[in-house]
């Protein structure tokens, strides 16, 4: 989407970029041991301080919350910049994979022309609720987007807060849409 990419576990070039893409696959806590080990909650939260933008994928989206109810021999507890755990979805089957609409937050710059569209999910946990206390001082930053779906019951489906954000879908498996959605977030970087 016409940004320059770099891979990298390096804590100077992840602090530096213009925009730190988060993604993370499989289990939960493997996802925040490997993050841990690359000092990853310590940049995010520098980053976050400073305003700088992040985006979080999946289990990317998952770790910003304070842990995940999903199995593991080693629990490790999640970044906590937003509170509350990510719970199993209350669904027959699981995971939810496949196509699904959204409950687009009005206002959103990341779903911009693409709200109405479908995105790609594969997951069997999520963020079931939003937890974080309104702040309306005058200091106050805009109130975060929540953006929400439902397989099973409603789960958070996308976050828009300051220079956090995150979706629990796939945009890079959810064609066009994903890929306009990528857009507008890089073309806000
Ligand atoms: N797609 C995946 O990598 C699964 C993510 C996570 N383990 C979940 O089920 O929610």
């Amino acid at each position: 989407m016409g940004a320059a990419v770099t891979l990298t576990a390096d804590p100077a070039a992840a602090l530096a970029c213009d925009g730190l893409f988060v993604p993370g696959v499989g289990n939960f806590h493997a996802c925040m041991s490997g993050l841990r080990a690359a000092d990853g909650p310590r940049i995010i939260d520098i980053r976050l301080a400073g305003g700088r933008p992040v985006l979080g994928v999946c289990v990317g989206m998952q770790v910003m919350f304070d842990g995940s109810d999903e199995p593991s021999m080693a629990r490790v507890d999640g970044i906590g910049e937003w509170p509350g755990v990510v719970r199993r979805l209350p669904a027959e089957v699981v995971p939810h994979m496949g196509w699904n609409t959204l409950d687009v937050a009005p206002g959103s710059r990341l779903f911009a022309g693409v709200a109405d569209q479908a995105f790609y999910f594969v997951h069997s946990y999520a963020a079931l609720t939003w937890d974080l206390p309104p702040a309306d001082g005058a200091m106050a930053a805009a109130a975060p987007l929540v953006s929400r779906c439902r397989y099973g019951t409603d789960f958070i489906a996308a976050v828009e807060n300051g220079p956090l954000s995150a979706t629990q879908f796939h945009p890079e498996k959810s064609g066009d849409a994903g890929l306009q959605l990528l857009q507008n977030w890089v073309q806000s970087l």
